[in-house]
């Protein structure tokens, strides 16, 4: 070899060792960063975020924070949780028992269960705890709303609201009430007798709709006039819990417009309507008009009306379809209804006319009704914010975390209520006794307890009363699947909408597996 060919040979060695060495160089030095990152991720999901917490404990409560996992950083447990639905706070609770930590949808939670422990929550509202919703459900509803006050705010704002939910106002508004789900429960029938089964579902969602602007808005419904306005209240409703972000085409963005739309509607009526002290009926936004707290101030009647739209459109629709749910699938509980209507009257005659002293007399009906919001309450939970360290079930609930008190799983574990996966009426017999009814207080929460207990129960009620009453008297219906999977969240409901055929009572066309 020759003194070039040694120094090409010596030179191609080199560079082989340099790029060794480089490659070396880089993949450990890659290596080493990803170590360390790795170390500090572990670190930082299993000490740093989860002791992030314990340093937020306040010193001067004596007891430590309940059990449970704030999941993983900044996202926390959410992304189980939308995964798991219900099924996600059930595991909670049998693994860390009725008081546990949490961290969902980026706020540090803890979610109480049992009456013992939802008692506190309850009744600290504006002491210990102030309620709390999602910054674009207070956007929408606007600030005069009842659920955005506070303190005295909330008090005075609560009582007026509340006088549009007395026994004597209901009773104005049961022929209303009656004639829109008369018309609903005949459509029904009509075009299950043509296209066969229907969805419940969203049958009984349009139903609700209906409900909420005749009865809460005013507006009639029978001209295709006001279905601009129905399209709004649609957008409006669809997009309360979504992203705070009002930019074009968000979420937010699409529900504000369809506040202004439905609330030129609402204006123009109460611009045009004198108060009519004399009428038979008069919708709450016009009863509102007549409160002397609320005279010339649209701000609050627009915000209270449109907040009532907003709580009773969604719940009520769960309820409607998990009634027919409930009956659909217990043919003896609706034999028994069947029994009491005829007992009063009104079934072989559907044109007989309800009123709410009838609806009162109806005790079957009204624990049927009971049973349903047992095993479905409609709305699984409430959200508070704390404001003064709590200490329940011997566990400290810090300043400024949310605390959630659990409806469904406070019913559905109480000891009041042995088997509580069977659907079974009878059970309210037993419970109404002064005694029993203040030991289920706590137990038997659909409707919340205390300072912001539902203010349109007594409304609730008389709907879901009527409904019974005129789906019973007016159509046989038959569940296509009377087991569906229930969906709980965000509202309770069977997951296949409730296929369902309806076939006009007195009709011999109806299927013999109807109930
Ligand atoms: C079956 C149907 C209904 C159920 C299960 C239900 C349930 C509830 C619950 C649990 C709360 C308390 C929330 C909390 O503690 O933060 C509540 C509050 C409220 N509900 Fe209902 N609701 C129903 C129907 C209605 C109806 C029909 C209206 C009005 C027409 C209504 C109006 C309200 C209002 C305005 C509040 C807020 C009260 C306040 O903040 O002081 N709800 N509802």
């Amino acid at each position: 070899m020759n003194n070039s060919g040694v120094l090409a040979n010596a030179s191609s060695i080199y560079s082989c060792v340099v790029s060794v060495w480089e490659t070396w160089t880089v993949t450990t030095t890659s290596l080493l960063v990803l170590t360390v990152l790795a170390a500090l991720t572990y670190f930082w999901i299993t000490k740093y975020w989860p002791s992030s917490f314990e340093r937020m404990r306040d010193d001067t409560c004596p007891v430590p924070l309940p059990p449970g996992n704030m999941g993983y950083p900044f996202i926390g447990e959410t992304l189980e949780f939308i995964r798991k639905g219900s099924e996600f706070f059930a595991s909670r609770l049998s693994r860390y028992g009725p008081v546990y930590k949490t961290h969902l949808l980026g706020t540090p939670m803890v979610r109480v269960v049992g009456g013992v422990h939802v008692k506190p929550v309850l009744l600290g509202e504006h002491v210990s705890v102030r309620s709390s919703w999602p910054a674009s459900v207070r956007r929408l509803m606007g600030p005069r709303a009842l659920l955005c006050q506070h303190g005295d705010g909330h008090r005075v704002t609560r009582r007026v609201v509340s006088s549009l939910f007395t026994p004597t106002v209901l009773a104005t508004f049961v022929p209303k009430i009656q004639m829109v789900m008369d018309r609903h429960v005949d459509g029904w029938c009509r075009r299950s007798e043509e296209e066969g089964e229907i969805l419940g579902y969203p049958a009984c969602q349009e139903m609700s709709l209906t409900l909420t602007q005749e009865v809460t808005l005013g507006v009639s419904t029978d001209s295709t006039e006001m279905e601009p306005m129905r399209r709004a209240m649609k957008v409006f409703l669809a997009n309360t819990f979504s992203m705070p972000i009002a930019v074009p085409g968000s979420g937010l963005w699409k529900g504000l417009r369809a506040r202004q739309r439905i609330l030129q509607e609402v204006r123009k009526k109460l611009e045009s309507s004198q108060p009519r002290g004399d009428a038979d009926f008069l919708s709450q936004t016009e009863l509102m008009q007549q409160c002397p707290e609320f005279q010339g101030r649209h701000d609050l009647i627009e915000d209270n009306s449109l907040e009532i739209v907003f709580a009773a459109y969604a719940t009520t629709s769960g309820v409607f379809c998990n009634t027919l749910l409930c009956l659909g699938r217990n043919p003896e509980v609706l034999r028994k209804v069947e029994a009491e209507l005829e007992r009063e009257g009104l079934l072989d005659d559907p044109s007989v006319a309800l009123t709410y002293d009838v609806i009162g007399r109806l005790e079957y009906v009204h624990n049927v009704n009971r049973e349903v919001m047992r095993m479905f309450p409609p709305a699984g939970a409430g959200f508070r914010k704390v404001i003064k360290t709590l200490n329940i079930g011997g566990c400290q609930i810090p300043k400024d975390w949310t605390v959630a008190y659990s409806i469904r799983e406070t019913q559905q574990t109480s000891d009041c209520f042995p088997e509580p996966d069977r659907f079974y009426p009878d059970r309210w017999v037993d419970l109404d006794s002064e005694e029993m009814k203040e030991k289920i207080r706590f137990q038997y929460i659909p409707f919340g307890a205390g300072a912001r207990k539902c203010v349109g129960r007594r409304l609730a009620m008389l709907y879901q009363a009527v409904f019974l009453v005129e789906v019973v008297r007016r159509c046989r219906f038959h569940l296509k699947n009377p087991a569906p999977v229930i969906n709980h969240i965000p509202i309770v409901k069977p997951a296949d909408d409730l296929p369902v055929t309806f076939r006009r009572r007195g009709t011999a066309n109806h299927s013999s597996k109807s109930c």
